[in-house]
């Protein structure tokens, strides 16, 4: 065969095409894919691509489906760019079989049709009719089988199942028939032969298989990111054995530069062409889709009911151990007591001082002095309390005389040496026995303790807890929304899962705000249950508006939302996105002052405190929850502008990063 025969053969560049790219060019970072590729798919016919593996067969499919933007060159899919207002390309038009299953396990094959079909705008009839043919002309189980329970084989079925259903114009299949049957695979090129017969139906497929490829009507080599030949099978084949590859290529170039001339500046007007409207309802997100998505990740919740109860429960298992386990005072502290008081037990001021400590937090244990310090240094005791011989008449002395001897006032000291190894229990101590000495002072009517009034705002006995509380409920709500949506989000797109469903129709907007809704949902009860925790059984207090309170604490899980979605945008595999989730979790929980105040944090660093997402908020709600305070007060209003502010960039960030890593 002569290269003039193979000329003839090609598509005349004003036949109609499904598919023409023109000097596409791709690179992943410094690694060019596709260098200036030229390609045709005519309408109505098979195109099968072969080539080695790694030569960017799959690349171009994503950027023909316009999930991957080329750098260089022009595509058109069905007559127009691909992502262009108003075209079904993403969408109805166009039937994509990725390479990876892109299924979603939870879903039985009922469930993953129907999903589709949602997407597609097909009646629950119409859906009903197409999926029990495919699920005949598939050799697939019954439509009730889980996806996570079928065979590799079968999966990739469902998959050409999903592809197959709307009955598009183009299907694009990435392999389909790997881990086919020879018979299945042989009755799948029939019926890809039958449906192009029409000639309204367009094939682009790959395959290792070069015997499946004669079945089509026109073949591609691809070979290092360009087409080295294209034109019907039997041709190339022909002319691939007889002569060398290269002249193969000289001769295909020419022809697709002869189409090339034919087809000047016929992409650039479609912008000018493009009415307001089908602009408009290309951006505005569809309810139907969202619906879909919602519908979808409601299925695989009650699917997995261990998972679901799991994250329900997690915050409140979070929160109440941190109301259990910080802030409270130690219990059952051993203190070894010196008491070499020689005052009768009735006006012995020693015991009396002893009785008033708390008995549940200090055990007193009565040793003499040497034992007493060998216990401390054993680690047995915290500290010893020592009191002279002289201690009760000493004391006596000091209140009843104006001026003492030292020896007086060193006799009628209560001497305490602490193990302060640990600072809270030898805070505690000191507490206990300040405590103890002021109820013993208030019987005195010599002396005098400052008097602590009720305090204007929280109580006398507030504790560390209760400081804690409303910091930890916000760093929970924003910590859990960040790893659930940066984990669902990264394992969807390795799946193929999101790129599945972009190329049926669905926009990014939309995948973000059915996520958005349906984690409201999650978040929603996640907090219910948490307020229910801490207000009725851990009994924290609450001056202030509940529905301030709720709000805030939402809009925090909002925000922890908007920050997983730019950890998804900005990371490939979920171990990354975990450790960037973990990694920010103790710097932000250290630096927003909700374990310790802000106050405390040296200066550069206070800086960087003040603007973090969970500084200013936990301030509002601990003004909303201990000083009642409204949304009219700056510290309040202000936690709420930072966390919409923080919601805001965080969403600005994931559009910029997904738009610059398309
Ligand atoms: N996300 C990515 N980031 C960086 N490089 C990539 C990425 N995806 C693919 N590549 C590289 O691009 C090249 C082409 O990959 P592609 O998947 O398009 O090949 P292919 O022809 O479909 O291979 P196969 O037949 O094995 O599926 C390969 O060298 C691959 O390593």
């Amino acid at each position: 065969m002569e290269y003039r025969d193979l000329e003839a053969s090609l598509p005349a560049a004003q036949d109609k095409f499904a598919i023409r790219c023109r000097d596409v060019c791709r690179s992943y970072g410094k690694l060019k894919v596709l260098t200036n590729l030229n390609l045709t798919v005519p309408q109505g016919q098979i195109y099968g691509l072969l080539g080695p593996s790694g030569c960017g067969k799959t690349t171009l499919l994503k950027c023909i489906v316009g999930t991957l933007k080329i750098s260089r060159g022009h595509i058109t899919v069905l007559g127009k760019p691909p992502a262009f207002p108003g075209h079904e390309v993403p969408g109805k038009m166009v039937g994509y079989m990725p390479q990876e299953l892109a299924l979603y396990n939870e879903f039985t094959i009922s469930d993953t049709l129907t999903f589709f079909g949602q997407i597609h705008g097909l009646t629950s009839k119409e859906t009903r009719a197409r999926m029990d043919f495919l699920i005949d002309f598939l050799h697939l189980p019954q439509k009730h089988s889980l996806v996570r329970n079928l065979s590799g084989g079968q999966r990739r079925r469902v998959s050409l199942g999903a592809a197959l259903l709307q009955n598009p114009e183009l299907l694009i299949l990435d392999e389909p028939t790997v881990g086919v049957d020879p018979v299945l695979r042989a009755k799948i090129w029939q019926h890809l032969v039958e449906i192009v017969k029409t000639g309204k139906v367009s094939v682009i497929i790959t395959t290792h298989y070069i015997e499946e490829a004669r079945q089509a009507n026109v073949v591609g080599l691809m070979r290092n990111g360009h087409l080295l030949a294209e034109g019907p099978p039997d041709a190339l084949m022909k002319q691939h054995s007889a002569t060398a590859l290269s002249k193969v290529t000289q001769s295909v170039n020419s022809v697709k530069h002869h189409i090339g001339e034919l087809v000047t500046d016929y992409f650039v007007c479609f912008w000018c062409s493009v009415d307001w409207k089908a602009r408009a309802r290309h951006i505005l997100p569809k309810g139907r889709n969202i619906g879909a998505l919602i519908i979808k990740t409601m299925v695989r919740m009650k699917r997995m009911p261990g998972s679901l109860c799991f994250q329900f429960l997690l915050p409140v298992i979070q929160i109440s151990l941190i109301c259990l386990c910080v802030g409270g005072d130690p219990k059952g502290i051993k203190v070894a007591v010196v008491n070499n008081d020689t005052a009768s037990p009735i006006s012995s001021f020693s015991l009396s001082l002893l009785s008033f400590l708390d008995n549940s937090s200090v055990i007193q244990v009565p040793v003499p002095h040497n034992e007493a310090f060998e216990g401390v240094y054993n680690g047995e005791y915290w500290g010893v309390i020592g009191f002279g011989e002289n201690f009760t008449s000493y004391l006596t002395k000091r209140i009843l005389q104006r001026q003492v001897s030292k020896e007086v006032i060193d006799g009628g000291s209560v001497h305490v040496w602490l193990d302060l190894t640990n600072r809270q229990i030898g805070l505690m101590l000191q507490k206990q026995l300040h405590q103890a000495f002021q109820h013993k002072v208030k019987q005195s009517p010599l002396w005098s303790f400052p008097q602590f009034e009720e305090p204007i705002y929280g109580s006398l006995n507030m504790d560390f807890t209760t400081y804690v509380t409303p910091g930890a409920v916000l760093s929970i709500s924003f910590y859990l929304a960040v790893g659930l949506t940066a984990l669902s989000f990264v394992l969807e797109r390795k799946e193929g899962l999101l790129d599945r469903c972009w190329v049926a129709g669905v926009s990014s907007m939309e995948t973000m705000l059915a996520h958005l809704f349906s984690q409201l949902f999650v978040i929603s009860v996640q907090i219910i249950l948490m307020l229910l925790f801490i207000l009725l059984v851990f009994k924290m207090p609450n001056e202030g508006s509940l529905f301030l309170v709720i709000c805030l604490i939402v809009l925090q899980g909002v925000t922890g939302i908007s920050f997983g979605l730019v950890i998804s945008a900005g990371i490939d595999d979920e171990q990354s996105a975990n450790q960037a989730a973990l990694g920010i979790f103790y710097p932000n929980l250290i630096l927003s002052g909700i374990i310790w105040p802000v106050e405390c944090i040296p200066y550069p660093l206070r800086y960087l405190s003040l603007v973090l997402p969970q500084t200013y908020a936990s301030e509002a709600l601990r003004c909303i929850m201990y000083r009642g305070w409204g949304i009219t007060e700056m510290m309040v209003w202000r936690g709420f502008a930072f966390t919409l502010g923080w919601n805001t960039f965080f969403l600005i960030l994931a559009t910029v990063i997904l738009k610059l890593r398309t």
